[in-house]
């Protein structure tokens, strides 16, 4: 199974901001007991490669990839922490090509079908679709997709998803897994209200259910 297949599986992936890398092991504990074993650490905080290194480490039954990657130097980070994906808002072709190089399995952002032929070229299996639901939403995503199913090509939609639309997107078979900061936000990390991000990856997970567990 490749990491995107991984990805898939679990349908939802929270996407994490966190301040202070004390928290890393209590949110991975928090999205395992809600049955979310997976997470996108961004690089948005300087705590992101102590985060991804100390869950890499502790909870290896966590799938853990680094977000907002930004530069080749993100790229050694995120493997040397123990990241196993990688995903961008936007595309660069050099980020994309030491990826490749190192081995790291890599989603960059795309909005129009420009960005998703650069993408293709250089060869990637999923991509970012962002910001998901300011650009148009499912329907704008369904259209784009459109002239490139044949590929294969699998989406990632984030920015504005949340448990309220959820159902929409996971209903476009392009849709590998929505990814979206609504499950353990930046607030409630900062409070070590982890009770309420286990309870919110149980709803998450009980809705990909309810739409794709009949399939
Ligand atoms: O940092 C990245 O790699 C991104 O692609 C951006 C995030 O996925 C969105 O910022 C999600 O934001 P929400 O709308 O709050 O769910």
């Amino acid at each position: 199974m490749s990491i995107f297949d991984s990805l898939s599986a679990h349908a939802v992936v929270p996407v994490i901001a966190l301040d202070d890398p004390a928290a890393a092991l209590p949110l991975a504990d928090a999205l395992i007991e809600g049955g979310l074993p997976v997470a996108e650490i961004t690089f948005r905080t300087p705590a992101a490669r102590a985060t991804i290194e100390a869950i890499a480490k502790a909870r290896p039954e966590m799938l853990i990839g680094a977000g907002t990657v930004l530069s080749e130097a993100q790229v050694d980070e995120a493997l040397d922490a123990g990241a196993r994906f990688a995903l961008s808002p936007g595309l660069d072709r050099e980020v994309l090509a030491h990826a490749a190089a190192r081995g790291l399995p890599f989603a960059p952002g795309i909005m129009t079908p420009t960005d998703l032929q650069a993408a293709l070229r250089a060869d990637c299996r999923m991509v970012k679709f962002f910001p998901a639901m300011p650009a148009g939403g499912p329907s704008m995503l369904k259209n784009i997709a459109a002239p490139y199913l044949h590929t294969g090509i699998r989406f990632n939609p984030t920015g504005g998803v949340t448990l309220d639309n959820l159902a929409e997107w996971l209903a476009l078979k392009e849709v590998a897994a929505v990814g979206g900061t609504w499950i353990a936000t930046r607030a409630d990390i900062a409070a070590g209200n982890f009770a309420r991000i286990a309870e919110n990856a149980r709803a998450a997970v009980a809705r990909v259910a309810a739409v794709r567990g009949k399939s």
